[in-house]
């Protein structure tokens, strides 16, 4: 029998549309001899839904929408669609009204719907708020097979990989006992750094431990701050793998099942297992950033973007992932020069946007500074000048982009990155300003880390269309100069980032052991970090909460990113305190997948 992985793209909430990329891959498959086709998780909807789950007529128009399509597939094809379905027993007995589910299409008619048993409820997804779990074991006959279905977080919990036990049951197990040929998982699985690897070996854990071949679906495409990175794939029973979907783009990938080996294997090679993916960290981090700018601006409606190029690293790499994303000609890069910017600011600016090929402008800005000091001059007559002057610069670049954006239907992206983000060290309706913060998650040193790997020409050329085009193998995309010079906001003369916060270095370490291993701040101090500034990076994160709610959404590319998944209070007094006892750390650590 052969089997079709259908590696999705939906946009959330068009259920027309998704019904009909669902239709296409069905046709493709069909065409190829495949007897079923499997789809993502809620493939019908996108995920995550968030609150349109609470809307009944958009819970209506999706099984109306499911039923159409039931009808409209190819004869002889089988399919598993993502879909809601209502918990009617939740009218009497409570419990939550609907279920996170997969329906089986055969025949033109829903011959069955599966039920998500495990729902997790911890960083970015929040399917308590919405879902009851499914309480049967969920397999099916189809022809002489017997399959097994999972959904996303159900393979979630082998207390043997993880070492210990997130829920009570654990539905693989229960799968294994029904004596199913395979187990296939439904997913929409969020990228973060090294998830990938992450998620094969705990699969593969799973197949051994449970002797199952194990299909595993994932969706593909940017959902406004998450990523979704494709990368589905197939073990058979020995958990190797003998099969894969591409990374970070639609596939279909097919298989099938040899009844005589009792197991999965690839339609065109041999049983033999296949390398995974091998691309750095530094390609998945860039190709996930493009897939976010591009998805985010398209399933918005917007073909072009804005920004304000100020020769700084920060802006560069926007400018070249906008690029890549969205195509040179897309992109408007603006120049601004106050008079404290250096000379640097616009000859880097405009070799960065040469070697982009990106269309620039430049609007000075030194005669709306003096409107406003003379605006303001009464007001704040006796006072020194300090940050609130500094930053109305800011705030002239911010309300000028939001101008341009306005006049031409561009979406304007702010260029913060994640340490600055983490610190506050960002201005409110000025650098702040944008409808998507593209490096909100890509810590200082990561950023610079991306651009060396871009003007690297070995890798990159493979990832980046930008990078192909430049002739000279000696040329860089990304100028050495912005690589090399002191980060500086130039609100003051002569200011740099390093006279208000500690080397990027440094910085980045507090922050990664305080935000994604959540380590107090003694342990941090224990680590070998200077005790004054590290308490000095935890208050700044802690007190910048204000800023953070008020920020863009960001493109996820971590484990602990600002947004969905990080739910601070703003007005609190509370700043993180000492290690606490062993037994306490380990009952309290967060979930973070
Ligand atoms: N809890 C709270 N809830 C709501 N609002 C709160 C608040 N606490 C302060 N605020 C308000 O926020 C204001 C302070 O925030 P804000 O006005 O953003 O400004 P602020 O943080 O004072 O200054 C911005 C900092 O970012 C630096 N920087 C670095 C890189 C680039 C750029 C750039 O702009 O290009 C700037 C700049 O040098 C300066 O150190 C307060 O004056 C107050 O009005
Ligand atoms: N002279 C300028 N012209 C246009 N935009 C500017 C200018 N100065 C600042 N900006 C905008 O404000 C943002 C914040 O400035 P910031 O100095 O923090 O970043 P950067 O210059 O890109 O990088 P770096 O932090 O490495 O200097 C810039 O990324 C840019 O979008
Ligand atoms: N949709 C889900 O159930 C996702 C949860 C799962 N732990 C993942 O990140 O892959």
């Amino acid at each position: 029998m052969k089997i079709a992985i259908a590696q999705l793209n939906p946009t959330i909430g068009d259920l027309t549309g998704n019904a009909q990329r669902i239709l296409a891959a069905a046709q493709q498959a069909a065409a190829q001899g495949a007897r079923l086709l499997l789809t993502p998780e809620l493939s019908l909807c996108g995920y995550p839904p968030r609150d349109l789950l609470l809307d009944p007529s958009f819970l209506e128009a999706m099984q109306r929408v499911l039923r159409q399509l039931a009808q409209d597939l190819p004869p002889g094809l089988a399919a598993l669609v993502g879909t809601v379905e209502w918990n009617e027993r939740s009218l009497e007995e409570g419990g939550k009204p609907l279920f996170n589910s997969t329906a089986l299409l055969e025949q033109q008619q829903v011959r069955q719907i599966f039920h998500k048993r495990l729902l997790p409820t911890y960083d970015v997804f929040d399917e308590d708020r919405y879902f009851e779990p499914g309480r049967q074991i969920n397999h099916f006959h189809l022809d002489s097979l017997h399959v097994g279905v999972t959904i996303c977080e159900d393979l979630w919990n082998d207390e043997e990989f993880w070492g210990k036990r997130s829920y009570t049951t654990n539905p693989i197990a229960d799968l294994a006992q029904t004596g199913v040929a395979f187990t296939i998982n439904l997913s929409a699985s969020p990228y973060s750094v090294g998830k990938r690897k992450i998620r094969q070996a705990m699969l593969q854990h799973s197949a051994t431990r449970y002797q199952q071949p194990i299909i595993y679906v994932n969706q593909v495409g940017g959902n406004d701050d998450l990523i979704f990175d494709g990368n589905s794939f197939v073990l058979n029973r020995q958990g190797e793998l003998i099969a894969q979907g591409q990374a970070f783009s639609s596939d279909l990938v097919l298989l099938k099942y040899d009844p005589e080996q009792q197991d999965l294997r690839a339609v065109d090679a041999s049983l033999a297992a296949i390398a995974p993916h091998s691309s750095s960290e530094m390609a998945e981090i860039w190709s996930a950033l493009v897939l976010g700018v591009q998805d985010y601006a398209r399933k918005c409606g917007f073909s072009q973007v804005v920004l304000g190029l100020s020769g700084g690293i920060d802006s560069s790499l926007v400018a070249a992932i906008a690029a890549e994303a969205l195509g040179p000609e897309n992109v408007f890069g603006v120049l601004m020069p106050s008079p404290h910017s250096s000379e640097h600011s616009i000859t880097d600016a405009l070799d960065l946007a040469e070697k982009l090929g990106i269309k620039t402008h430049t609007l000075p800005i030194g005669n709306l500074m003096q409107d406003y000091d003379q605006g303001l001059a009464d007001l704040f007559a006796g006072t020194d000048p300090g940050i609130a002057e500094e930053n109305i610069q800011s705030r002239i670049r911010g309300n000028l982009l939001m101008a341009i954006a306005n006049k031409f239907g561009h979406l304007l992206l702010s260029t913060g990155n994640k340490s600055e983000m983490a610190v506050g060290y960002c201005t409110l309706y000025g650098d702040m300003n944008g409808g998507l913060a593209a490096i909100a998650d890509v810590p200082k040193t990561c950023v610079y880390a991306l651009c060396e790997w871009l003007n690297s020409p070995c890798e990159a050329h493979q990832f980046s269309s930008l990078t192909s085009k430049i002739q000279n193998p000696k040329s860089e995309l990304i100028p050495t100069h912005i690589l090399t010079k002191p980060p500086s906001a130039e609100l003051k003369p002569g200011q740099v980032d390093q006279d208000s916060l500690p080397p990027y270095d440094i910085l980045d370490d507090i922050l990664d052991r305080f935000i994604h291993e959540h380590q107090p701040p003694d342990a941090i101090v224990a680590a070998g970090h200077d005790a004054a500034v590290v308490d000095r990076v935890v208050k700044m994160v802690t007190r910048s909460e204000f800023k953070r709610r008020q920020a863009p959404p960001g493109i996820k590319i971590t484990d602990r990113a600002f947004g969905t998944g990080w739910r601070m209070p703003i007005a609190s007094r509370w700043v993180a305190a000492s290690t606490p006892t062993a037994a306490l750390a380990s009952m309290a650590e967060a979930p973070k997948h």
